[in-house]
């Protein structure tokens, strides 16, 4: 059962270690709170917010992190940081759910975003599901209609679904993302001086995949979750297809519309959102555990 500050009698300071290493990593590496945002999405979206998505690959399992649709996921190592921190403080305590969780609401504090009251007391699953991943995050190409019904899967609604991807208002995509927007011919939903920049960040159709080739999702405003991502795809500077086609669907893009006229109304939906996000399916007390390093599972 998630409680807010459910580890207020077993580790007080949880929260608190937790935030302060969220700041301190975002001083260093800015990007930092970027990747705990997408975290967020891409573990609680795959099963249950059980931090399935950091376990690495061993003997027997593959691990989420090896799919497709998590290219470019970055800072891994960073979490073992956090839970280094969080175990000094209190061994075997706090899960690695909770840390995703957790950070993902002090990095959207650290990046101009709203204040999230998160429940915590998730735990962290014994498995990494990577058959999993391609049926839970939809791809850059999908459809609105699937996306849409992906988060209806785990109670968001079109409002809550349009303001995630307003996430897409900070952080980065890589030139395998987009170059089938670019080449051969330019998509005719992409404003065509924008397409000219973004064809001098992407400079070839088959760029190499370790290349480290990429354009920022939103050049106004890179690092702060605003309403800058709706105002740019009024614009047609959406960098991957499902979020320029929020414009084009007849649910979508009266709620983009909106976000964009409307920071205040895009930070409470996005809100809401997260929290319903971070809420998806909790594991109980038999179903997981507290993992000693977030990369592996417990020895029995
Ligand atoms: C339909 C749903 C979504 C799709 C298809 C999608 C797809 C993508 C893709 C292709 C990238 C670029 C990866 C790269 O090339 O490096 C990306 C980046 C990102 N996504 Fe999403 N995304 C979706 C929803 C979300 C949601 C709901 C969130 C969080 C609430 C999110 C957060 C992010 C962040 C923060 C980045 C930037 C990562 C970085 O710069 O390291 N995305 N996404
Ligand atoms: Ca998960
Ligand atoms: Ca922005």
């Amino acid at each position: 059962e998630l409680q807010l500050n459910y580890y207020a009698e077993s580790c007080p300071n949880a929260e608190e270690t937790i935030k302060q290493q969220v700041i301190k990593l975002y001083n260093k590496h800015g990007n930092t709170a970027v990747s705990w945002v997408r975290n967020l999405f891409h573990d609680c979206m795959v099963k249950s917010c059980d931090a399935s998505l950091l376990l690495r690959r061993v003997k027997g399992m593959e691990s989420e992190q090896e799919s497709d649709r998590s290219f470019g996921m970055r800072n891994f190592k960073y979490i073992n940081t956090i839970k280094e921190a969080v175990e000094k403080e209190c061994p075997m305590t706090v899960s690695c759910a909770d840390i995703v969780a957790l950070s993902a609401r002090d990095g959207i504090l650290m990046l101009g975003g709203p204040r999230i009251e998160m429940r915590s007391g998730r735990k962290d699953s014994k498995q990494s599901y990577l058959t999993e991943v391609q049926n839970a995050i939809p791809n850059h190409n999908d459809t609105i209609d699937l996306v849409l019904a992906r988060f209806q899967s785990i109670g968001i609604d079109t409002p809550g679904a349009v303001a995630l991807l307003g996430a897409h208002s900070v952080g980065r995509v890589h030139c395998v993302n987009l170059v089938h927007r670019l080449y051969p011919t330019v998509d005719p939903t992409l404003d065509p001086e924008h397409a000219e920049y973004l064809k001098r960040r992407c400079p070839t159709p088959d760029p190499d995949p370790k290349a480290v080739l990429y354009s920022r999702n939103d050049l106004e405003t890179p690092m702060i979750l605003d309403n800058m991502f709706y105002k740019n795809l009024l614009k047609h500077k959406g960098l991957l297809m499902v979020d320029q086609q929020l414009t084009s669907h007849p649910l979508t893009s009266p709620l983009v519309e909106k976000m964009a006229a409307d920071n205040g109304y895009f930070l409470d939906q996005f809100a809401r959102a997260v929290l319903l996000l971070s809420e998806n399916n909790p594991l109980n007390e038999d179903q997981g555990e507290i993992r000693k390093d977030c990369r592996y599972v417990n020895l029995v």
